[in-house]
């Protein structure tokens, strides 16, 4: 029997589903446990506006480590570049459209957004960047699970939000996506639309029988990803974006650090490599962000 950790959220449960179905077919008994994280009791709170790192895998992890589960399935995005060593990714499994979505009842695509425009987002990188875009809207604290949000934006409380469009198109809510940006436009989160299959790096056995579900070039593309994260010493609540995307002759990576305002954004871009290892392209995309200026720009965010 494998015991697989959840959050509670309809995503979290849709995710750990998946990767159970994909078990059972297998030939392996499953079961899902479902575990409260911090970040859950933070969305449940009005206070919620400060970001812990590891908020939504803390309490899975401890499960993990008391052997009360064998894996843990993670939005890749949610997890901190840091693993406990006593923890490994076991598997990424093919990432789904990496891409932000503007999701809207009313307007047909950003920018069609009316002067002064209300944008629902809680994200310091989905504003910054927007921002740059379209200085006079207006974006306003939005937060909850997926479901939560999408009731408020059709109640009106907002003209538009932005979400991952993975998240959408695993709960099949895709009917008000009306465009996905361009990681140009608005580069994705590192790791978005990926999951990761969490395990404790000792359990031999576990990681031999996920390794099936592993996808070389999204692992290459997400570890890239999350390398430059690391170097630039991000975690999830600082205004970066970086993005790798495969191609027959190479991978490319783009990255984006902004400042909240929307004033300054850098973009470095390499186009189609095929020498370099995935790390050594996440550490080179973020020593060129560094050389132009993004430690000063993330230590006045921070
Ligand atoms: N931070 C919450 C979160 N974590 C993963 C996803 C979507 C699925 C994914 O990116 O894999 C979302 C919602 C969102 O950002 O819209």
């Amino acid at each position: 029997m494998i015991r697989i950790g959840s959050r509670g959220s309809q995503l979290a449960l849709w995710q750990a589903n998946h990767i159970a179905d994909a078990l059972r077919g297998a030939g392996h008994e499953v079961a899902i446990e479902i575990i409260r994280t911090t970040g859950d009791r933070m969305q449940a709170t009005a206070f919620a506006n400060v970001g812990t790192k590891g908020m939504f895998t803390k309490e899975i992890e401890e499960a993990l480590a008391d052997g009360r589960i064998d894996l843990a399935v993670h939005s890749l995005k949610d997890l901190p570049t840091e693993l406990d060593p006593q923890f490994t990714i076991a598997a990424i499994p093919q990432r789904v459209d990496p891409r932000d979505a503007f999701v809207s009842p009313k307007y047909e695509a950003f920018p069609a957004l009316p002067h002064g425009g209300r944008v629902g987002t809680s994200s310091l990188r989905r504003q910054s960047q927007l921002r740059h875009h379209r200085p006079d809207l207006e974006f306003v604290e939005f937060r909850g699970n997926v479901d939560t949000r999408l009731r408020k934006l059709g109640e009106g409380e907002v003209d538009a939000i932005i979400l991952a469009a993975a998240g959408l198109e695993r709960l099949g809510r895709t009917e008000w996506i009306r465009e996905r940006f361009s990681p140009m436009t608005l580069c994705p989160a590192a790791g978005q639309g990926a999951l990761a299959i969490e395990t404790r790096a000792a359990d031999v056995a576990m990681l031999e029988s996920l390794a099936f579900l592993d996808h070389a070039s999204s692992r290459y593309a997400v570890t890239a990803e999350r390398t430059a994260l690391a170097a630039l010493g991000g975690g999830c609540q600082v205004p970066i974006g970086i993005y790798c995307e495969a191609f027959p002759q190479g991978y490319s990576i783009t990255g984006v650090v902004a400042v909240p305002d929307g004033e300054l954004i850098l973009l470095d871009v390499y186009d189609r490599q095929r020498e370099k290892s995935a790390t050594e392209l996440g550490l080179q995309l973020a020593a060129q962000l560094l050389e132009q200026g993004a430690g000063d720009i993330l230590k006045a965010a921070r």
